[in-house]
């Protein structure tokens, strides 16, 4: 069974470094002419495993926007992710899940178990019951090859109250989450599976990422006011392992498909002008 880092590293080299969200706000659906309904939530979705399913490496659905219509909702989800999937994008979706370890077993069962419908590559997860907490996922995701992205320093000014406290031993609560990370991935080749979320709109992390060996995911870019060129302000010389997110900044020029796709093209053409080491 290959690896996630391994098929992320793949995907990466093949597609460009990007990740592209799907977040149907309902202002997007306006703006795309549909309604804010079930249909036009199932065009939107429709239209971007179109035009992107097959130059994106990761397409990352926000589950909160099918959430909002229900099982209907969520029965799109599971088309869009099977749709995505068979268009070699690797899916990461965005539920932002942590509980109790035995309930974390079943959100693990949920999205990391090939035999379920909500089957995908990876899932994001946050550590706010403890990074051990997530292990089921850890465990499910490198039995069947897939990747868990765990919220580190997230891109919205409200999460660094916590998120940069300081622990007893003087270390961030960021830096808590990267050193137990870095120790899932130590070793792991050409990239680990377990990744870490830290926003492109953060400044200065003030954390050491050198021994995380696993991809950074870097939302914040566009909509929230990052910029590609930012991103080495935030992550120095742990550039290569980002991945850079953006949602509406790239679906905002839908719907038309040359208008999107020239969209992600101009995304991943930044993104790999500025994760270019010098
Ligand atoms: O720290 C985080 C973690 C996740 N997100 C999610 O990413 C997208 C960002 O959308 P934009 O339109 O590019 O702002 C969204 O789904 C968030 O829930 C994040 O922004 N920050």
């Amino acid at each position: 069974m290959e690896s996630f880092g391994a098929r992320l590293h793949r995907a990466v080299s093949e597609r460009g470094p990007l990740c592209v969200g799907i977040d149907p706000h309902p202002a997007l659906l306006a703006r795309w002419g549909l309604t804010d309904d079930v249909d036009g939530l199932g065009r939107f979705a429709r239209t971007v495993v179109d035009v992107l399913g097959d130059r994106v490496a990761v397409i990352k659905p926000q589950s909160a926007f099918f959430e909002r219509f229900g099982s209907q909702g969520l029965a799109i989800l599971e088309s869009t992710i099977r749709q995505l999937r068979e268009r070699g994008a690797l899916v990461l979706l965005d539920v932002k899940r942590g509980d109790i370890g035995s309930t974390v077993r079943a959100y693990a069962s949920a999205y990391l178990e090939p035999s379920s419908p909500m089957y995908v590559d990876a899932v994001t997860a946050s550590p706010f019951l403890g990074v051990g907490s997530l292990a089921p996922m850890f465990e499910l995701a490198a039995e069947h090859g897939g990747g868990v992205f765990v919220l580190a320093l997230t891109s919205n000014p409200e999460g660094a109250s916590v998120q940069r406290a300081r622990a007893a031993d003087g270390r961030s609560v960021a830096q808590l989450v990267i050193d137990e990370v870095s120790q899932l991935n130590a070793g792991a080749q050409p990239l680990g599976s377990i990744g870490l979320v830290i926003g492109a709109t953060v400044g200065e992390t003030g954390c050491d990422l050198s021994a995380v060996n696993g991809p950074l995911l870097a939302p914040g870019l566009g909509a929230q006011g990052a910029t590609a060129a930012d991103l080495r302000m935030v992550f120095g010389s742990a550039l290569p392992a980002v991945l850079p997110s953006y949602s509406r900044e790239v679906l905002g020029a839908g719907p038309d498909p040359a208008a999107l796709r020239a969209a992600a093209d101009r995304a991943v053409d930044d993104c790999r002008a500025a994760l270019a080491t010098s």
